[in-house]
């Protein structure tokens, strides 16, 4: 998952991109970039790490100009190179620069027509900068010396013919301004929003989650609908088009499982509300299944679970306690590239308060369990700390299958759950019961308040895919390019050594 974020002020707008990334850094934790324009020059700065050590004040001073976009990155294909970081530039046409989310699943074919037909160059293995290229050959392809809202457009439906997959977009042309597009499907969440400038002007903001508008003074406008583009000029003149030819609206539901902060809304869905809902169905879970449960406590595996947790032990009627404290300078463990690195990082990150635990029945609640570090993990911690009991409820189903649309999740074989029942699961885990939402209660968690969604991305709880062209050999081939074993061998944190030529980046 990652980040995207882009603006057009009428004053400097480094400031603001940097608060809005790190209002946006749970989303990525890997890389962090911003490029702004001034004067017909792009000013970029981009590099490994968290935002606040990315960019430094003599950064900050550079990135001059009242234009710009950033991004926050957690990798989902190529490497975690800091060539690889975001946003990507192209000099031709115009100069172009773009910062996405999501994952093309026919990038390997995309990069071969670039080269082959487009006479393109793509120098990384990231399928962001296969998706800047093509949206930039389309452009070039209309030949207009200076492009409009109706060039800028064309080039955004023809992005929708070739590339498949998931893709959250924001892009910013030399001199004329940023466009912000979504898949046909609208896998990946954008919003836009609006503020008034002193001097009655108006601002806009595109970005990831509404989070990010309402933190940095911008009224949310509405989520860019899926297949739909929207364009700002640098004056602030706003456009928008639907660009799909067949949209539907399947956004990914993960969102609100993990991905998302609570206090965003998606696609008209408050992500809080939705989680403290999957507290209440988890409740009604247990008390179908286990009416005399003895449960004397229930615990979030902190910070995702939190909400649902404290629902959950609402509507049971139990005790709710913090029974784990979170060092908060360790960063989010799922979206750490490899396991060496998430397994040490839950002992690290999570602490028991004993007392908590003594001699009591204690229902831990994590919002899922995707490989079984943290669960694992966690359930020792509990007895150790003298639980008598130990149950664990996951509030998303079974993670089973991976996922190929922007969360880092490649490999089945590194999904605990995957080819398991829910007993073998908890059995590995080392829970005396173990709990998983059912995907229907899920589904109901974020349903009904927003007509236009007409399903739910769920691939990774049922294997279906809503772009339709993912089979076995895609998945094979995923695998074998990015789980964990191969990574560890040769890819994450040895990023420099794998030759990858950072072109474009203000180092220092
Ligand atoms: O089964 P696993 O592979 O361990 O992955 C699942 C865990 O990872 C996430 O926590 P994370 O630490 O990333 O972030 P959080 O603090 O937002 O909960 C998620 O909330 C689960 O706790
Ligand atoms: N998580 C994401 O959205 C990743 C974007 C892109 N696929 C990359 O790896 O940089
Ligand atoms: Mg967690």
């Amino acid at each position: 998952m990652c980040g995207i974020v882009g603006i057009v002020s009428t004053s400097n707008v480094n400031q603001t991109l940097y608060d809005a990334l790190t209002v946006l850094q749970h989303r990525g934790q890997d890389a962090a970039g911003i490029v702004t324009f001034q004067n017909e020059r792009f000013y970029l700065r981009k590099d490994n790490g968290l935002v606040r050590d990315v960019f430094h004040t003599r950064h900050m001073r550079r990135l001059v100009g009242n234009v710009g976009i950033g991004h926050v990155r957690y990798p989902t294909a190529g490497s975690s190179s800091s060539a690889e970081a975001q946003p990507f530039y192209v000099n031709s046409p115009y100069g172009i620069t773009l910062a996405h989310n999501g994952n093309l699943t026919n990038a390997d074919d995309l990069s071969q027509d670039l080269f082959r037909t487009d006479l393109r160059h793509i120098n990384t293995n990231s399928d962001s900068e296969v998706l800047l290229n093509v949206f930039a050959h389309e452009l070039q392809k209309l030949g207009k010396l200076n492009p409009t809202k109706d060039e800028i457009f064309a080039a955004v439906k023809a992005v929708h013919k070739r590339c498949r997959g998931a893709y959250a977009v924001i892009a910013m042309i030399t001199g004329y301004g940023i466009v912000g597009f979504r898949d046909p499907n609208g896998i990946r969440p954008a919003c836009y929003g609006v503020r008034e400038a002193e001097d009655g002007r108006k601002e806009y903001m595109i970005a990831s989650e509404s989070v990010a508008l309402s933190a940095a003074g911008f009224t949310l406008v509405r989520d860019i609908a899926p297949g739909e583009a929207v364009y700002i000029e640098t004056d602030g003149t706003l456009y928008t088009q639907q660009c799909a030819q067949d949209p539907h609206l399947y956004p990914c539901i993960f969102e609100h499982v993990y991905f998302a902060r609570p206090d965003s809304i998606l696609d008209g869905v408050s992500v809080y509300k939705a989680r403290l809902r999957m507290g209440e169905t988890l409740a009604d879970k247990v008390l179908r299944e286990f009416p005399d449960h003895d449960i004397d406590v229930v615990m979030p595996i902190p910070d995702t679970s939190r909400t649902s947790a404290m629902q959950m032990a609402h509507r049971l009627g139990v005790k709710f306690r913090e029974g784990f404290i979170k060092n908060r300078y360790i960063g989010r463990t799922f979206i750490m590239p490899g396991q060496k690195m998430r397994k040490k990082s839950v002992r690290q990150k999570l602490n028991p308060i004993d007392l908590e635990f003594r001699d009591k029945n204690v229902m831990l609640v994590d919002d899922s369990i995707v490989r079984g570090t943290t669960c694992k993990e966690i359930v020792q911690m509990a007895r150790d700390a003298g639980a008598r009991k130990v149950y664990f409820a996951s509030a998303a189903p079974p993670v089973r299958y991976p996922n190929v649309y922007g969360i880092d999740m490649p490999s089945a074989n590194e999904l605990i759950a995957h080819d398991r029942t829910v007993e073998e699961v908890g059995e590995l885990i080392g829970a005396d019961w173990l709990l998983y939402q059912d995907l229907e209660d899920l589904v109901t968690c974020v349903s009904d308040v927003n007509d236009d969604i007409e399903d739910w991305e769920c691939s990774v709880f049922t294997g279906q895919y809503v772009t339709g062209d993912i089979d076995q050999s895609y998945l094979d081939r995923l695998d074998e390019a990015r789980n964990d074993t191969k990574r560890s061998g040769a890819g994450d944190n040895k990023s420099d050594e794998n030759g990858i030529i950072d072109l474009h980046n203000d180092e220092d």
